[in-house]
């Protein structure tokens, strides 16, 4: 069997579309990698809300699925969207990094919860609007473009320090600049975060969907971020909104916790399902999110939509 793997260029999706290449070696299947450039991709000095942010980072990967120039796409799992198309669908979740956020910065003594006031470069408003919550003494800047970007600014000066997922900021090598790993509690990650994605077309054959799925998905995380998946989906947070959920497995129940925090860090509400039942990840998502829609998320869910006209991000 022979599988082509589509991938976006940048340096982050190159190791994953590595990482998912040598986990299909393994397996006995010979591989080659695809390079597909997206719009998101091309268009560098436009924000994301004026080329519309749906779709931008993937359109082009399932042409090609469509097409049957490549079998599988590979995505971080935090930046694909939660409603697939109809003719496509997720083969597989690889097992999860580290879910948790990192501060990131040369001088590694730093921690948010220090006296002394520093600048944060973000451009997610999931991490602006818990810091605002929690570290409310802190002051953030403005920070898009891919990892390489990003440090590259740290090192001009444009910030003391970064907030990065840790998943990213390892897979490229980075560990000596984590200068604190930041508690669940407080940064409950993005959906997905950690985990990268396998895409396919419905319209591929069963023998190859079969394959490739018992190679690379990884039961435990499959569970848990379909029930994150279904919650964002429920709540139809697209990635400029700043709403967050992490599922465990514990003891053989999805633990699903997740919330949405005010633009503006005000409130933020939180809810939990300790005992979900892995038979049905998505009804466990989407009771979380009717649970948080009956606490009054749907009240700021309209606020946030109402000031986000033009606000983009990247989560
Ligand atoms: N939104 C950007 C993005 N998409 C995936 C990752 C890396 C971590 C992961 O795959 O979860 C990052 C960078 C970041 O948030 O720090």
């Amino acid at each position: 069997m022979h599988i082509k793997i589509g991938t976006r260029g940048s340096k982050l999706a190159l190791w994953q579309a590595y990482y998912v290449e040598k986990l299909l070696r393994d397996g006995g299947i010979s591989t080659e990698i695809v390079i597909i450039e997206t719009k998101g991709d091309k268009i560098l000095d436009r924000a994301l809300s004026k080329i519309g942010s749906k779709g931008v980072f993937t359109e082009e990967l399932e042409e090609q699925l469509r097409s049957g120039d490549i079998d599988i796409a590979v995505h971080s799992a935090k930046d694909l969207q939660s409603d697939l198309g109809e003719d496509f669908e997720i083969l597989a979740f690889t097992e999860r990094e580290k879910v948790n956020d990192v501060l990131i910065s040369h001088n590694t003594d730093l921690s948010l919860s220090q006296q002394e006031h520093f600048v944060i470069g973000t451009s997610s408003t999931r991490r602006i609007a818990t810091l605002k919550h929690f570290y409310p003494h802190l002051k953030t800047v403005d920070m898009r473009g891919n990892l390489q970007t990003r440090l590259r600014k740290l090192e001009e000066g444009h910030c003391d320090a970064l907030l990065l997922a840790y998943a990213g900021v390892h897979r490229m090598g980075y560990d000596d600049k984590i200068a604190e790993y930041l508690s669940l509690e407080e940064f409950t990650p993005a959906v997905g975060q950690g985990s990268v994605a396998i895409e396919c077309a419905v319209s591929l054959p069963t023998d190859k969907k079969d394959a490739l799925g018992k190679l690379l998905n990884h039961v435990e995380t499959s569970l848990c971020l379909r029930a994150e998946r279904a919650f964002l989906h429920r709540l139809q947070g697209g990635c400029s909104v700043p709403l967050f959920a992490l599922g465990t497995l514990v003891e053989g129940k999805i633990h699903l916790r997740g919330g949405v925090v005010s633009l503006d860090g005000s409130e933020m509400l939180r809810r939990s399902i300790p005992e979900g039942s892995p038979a049905h990840p998505e009804k466990v998502g989407q009771a979380l999110a009717e649970e948080l829609l009956g606490a009054g998320a749907d009240r700021i869910l309209e606020e946030i939509k109402n000031a986000q006209i033009d606000v983009t991000d990247l989560r």
